[in-house]
């Protein structure tokens, strides 16, 4: 049964250290249910580390995350959350198939839930392909069929459309917003402006912080614009004035 009060994520001042350096300087924002939050910012500010602290795999200095009510990490949670790092993790010698009836078993999903999720990335034409010989888009997409296994509440893709040509990147787009339709929350990072758009919520993170946390209406019409990367950088801007 899905817990549906509450948000799904509750992060409150979470600092990360990694390498000796402190890479989140204390984030506070929720995290709506049945919405794609798109997790938005420069290369090296933070996202993956964040990705990270949510699925429970990171090791934080201090602060709380708390997902679907329950500590990041939970072993209550493993089956609740879809997760896809930046690089695939699919066993190149298997075929597509096999890939995903393997961790099907491993997560204990239905039977035929491996069809249904080559189905929905839109790979059914390759299952009996060795995953060693997909593109790089579709070794993304693949690893995306595994995070959908099971049917998890929670979904959080790191940089699931990279390398996709427009229309595949369209694809994806639809059915993140058909998945949030049926009550599954989506977070997904992105370095590409242009996807912040197709988001219901936006957070901005920059060096480590949250430089904006708000609809992507909300965040033009604070920044007096309507393209979202001009107003990206019209909050980069104010925020270096406000600490000069
Ligand atoms: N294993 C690590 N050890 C030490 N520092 C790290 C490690 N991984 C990342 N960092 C540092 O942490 C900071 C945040 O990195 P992170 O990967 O979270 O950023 P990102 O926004 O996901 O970037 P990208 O979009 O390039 O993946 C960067 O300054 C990075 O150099």
């Amino acid at each position: 049964m899905m817990n549906l009060s509450g948000p799904a994520i509750a992060v409150r001042d979470l600092r990360v250290v990694r390498g000796g350096a402190e890479v989140l300087h204390g984030l506070t924002f929720e995290v709506p249910r049945g919405q794609v939050t798109g997790l938005l910012g420069p290369s090296g500010c933070g996202k993956t580390t964040l990705i990270r602290s949510i699925v429970g795999v990171q090791i934080v200095t201090s602060g709380e995350v708390a997902v679907l009510g329950e500590p990041a990490g939970s072993p209550a949670l493993r089956r609740k959350i879809g997760y896809s790092t930046q690089s695939a993790a699919i066993y190149r010698d298997l075929t597509v198939l096999e890939n995903l009836r393997y961790f099907a078993a491993v997560l204990g999903a239905g039977k035929d839930d491996a069809e249904r999720v080559l189905e929905e990335v839109g790979l059914a034409g390759t299952g009996r392909q060795l995953a060693g010989a997909l593109s790089g888009g579709q070794l993304g997409r693949a690893s995306l069929a595994v995070a959908l296994l099971g049917s998890p509440e929670l979904l959080v893709l790191d940089e699931p459309t990279v390398g996709l040509d427009p229309v595949l990147r369209q694809d994806l787009w639809r059915l993140f917003q058909s998945l949030a339709e049926r009550g599954v929350t989506l977070v997904v990072s992105s370095h590409v402006m242009d996807e912040a758009a197709r988001c219901h919520r936006l957070i901005i993170l920059r060096e480590g912080e949250i430089l904006a946390d708000g609809s992507p209406d909300g965040l033009r019409e604070r920044a007096g614009t309507t393209d979202l990367e001009e107003a990206f950088l019209r909050l980069v801007k104010e925020k270096a004035e406000r600490v000069r």
